[in-house]
């Protein structure tokens, strides 16, 4: 059927169609090949995009930065190890590859990413392929390839498939103009990276589809995350985790960020488990589909300060970037995420005491800990 024939049937239907709020019955259609099609959406989609007594069937897309194999691993113990499959267009390292289900994916591939869906009976998508802030700005056409164009591929395979989607955002999504001291959920977002400008499209769309299509669409806006197993992908906040390798190596950490440069911060283990609640919370619960999550706030010198309580020698210099300053000056200095504490009970284990021994206990200064305490 030509093309323009199948969008006019396509928005007639959706013009005929029974209006339940403001919700159509026809999702957006891909029109490859020679059998374009429309999935009809159910209206109580909601309720449940799988069984409610089978585990999910998940996928990771961009599973294999910072954080992807940490909520692998998370989903892994709660669904089963094969019902959680990672993906990335990165060849994994050995002890990733033999830990489940890993598989080549693409997020520019609209018609693989289809494949696998249905191959595998996905049912939830954690849609974590992205180049970060410092990085996005180093190659702005290849950020909005994957942070855009991606993102497009993702909501469309997931409103055909009636997936639940989880797509994260980021503090990065606000911007000079937004109250930075608390910045709440709801203001002004007028981001200065190609970064967060596509995640502010990240969450517009996801809410749009979710209104229009019924997309079970959920998003967590991320502070800069700390993990101590895996390496951050070029960000802003990076430094929050380079200075724990170079505390424990050398003693010594020179920073790209002002001394006096407040972010809000959150450790992993935080992260991914906010990241699974708010994916299980029920629909009714959740009285938006985009909730900041917070943890802790803190500048360079402070942290310099707490890892100094457990490293005596340790001496922290600054050697400030342009890019990553102009960028850190136009975030949130503090996350207001009294939303999601009311709605889905959220609530972070660890502040910054608790990081740093974490973080410096995991880098092997067990005795360095002990000696100062
Ligand atoms: N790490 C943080 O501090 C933080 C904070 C806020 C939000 N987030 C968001 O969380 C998500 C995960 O972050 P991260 O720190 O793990 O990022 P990361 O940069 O470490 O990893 C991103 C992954 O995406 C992959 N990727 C790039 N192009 C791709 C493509 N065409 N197809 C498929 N995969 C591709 C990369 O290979 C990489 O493994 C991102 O969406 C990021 O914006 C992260
Ligand atoms: C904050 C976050 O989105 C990421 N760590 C960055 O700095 O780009």
């Amino acid at each position: 059927m030509p093309v323009v024939r199948m969008l006019r049937q396509a928005l007639s239907q959706a013009m005929q169609s029974p209006c339940c709020g403001c919700r159509t019955s026809v999702v957006p259609v891909r029109f490859l090949g020679v059998s374009p099609r429309q999935v009809p959406v159910d209206a109580n989609f909601h309720s449940a995009s799988f069984s409610e007594t089978d585990h999910p069937r998940v996928l990771i897309t961009g599973g294999l930065g910072q954080l992807g194999v940490g909520l692998a691993n998370l989903l892994r113990k709660r669904f089963g190890k094969d019902n959680v499959i990672l993906s990335d267009i990165r060849k994994p390292p050995d002890h990733v590859f033999h830990s489940g289900p890993f598989i080549y994916s693409d997020i520019l591939d609209y018609k693989n990413l289809r494949e696998i869906v249905v191959n595998n009976r996905i049912t939830w998508v954690f849609h974590y392929s992205a180049l970060l802030s410092a990085v996005g700005e180093a190659n702005v056409p290849l950020a909005r390839a994957v942070n855009i164009t991606g993102l497009h591929n993702i909501l469309d395979v997931a409103a055909e498939h009636n997936l639940r989607l989880f797509i994260p955002s980021t503090i990065g999504a606000f911007g000079p103009t937004s109250p930075r001291n608390p910045t709440p959920d709801l203001c002004i977002q007028r981001p200065r990276t190609i970064y967060g400008v596509s995640k502010v499209h990240a969450e517009l769309m996801g809410e749009y589809y979710h209104h229009r299509y019924g997309l079970d669409f959920r998003c967590l806006r991320y502070p800069g995350i700390i993990s101590a197993d895996s390496q951050p992908g070029g960000g802003t906040t990076d430094y929050a985790v380079q200075i724990f390798h170079d505390a424990t190596k050398s003693g010594k950490f020179e920073c790209n960020l002002k001394a006096s440069t407040r972010l809000p911060m959150m450790y992993i283990d935080d992260c991914l488990r906010a990241t699974l609640e708010v994916m299980e919370a029920p629909a009714e619960r959740l009285s938006m589909r985009t909730y900041n999550v917070n943890a802790m706030s803190f500048t360079p010198e402070e942290l310099a300060q707490e890892v100094l309580k457990h490293v005596p020698e340790f001496q922290i210099t600054y050697h400030v970037d342009p890019v990553r300053q102009a960028i850190a000056d136009s975030w949130p200095m503090n996350f207001d995420d009294s939303n999601a504490r009311k709605d889905w009970g959220w609530k972070h284990d660890f502040d910054l005491p608790e990081l740093v021994t974490t973080m410096l206990n995991f880098h092997g200064s067990d005795t360095r800990v002990a000696q100062a305490n």
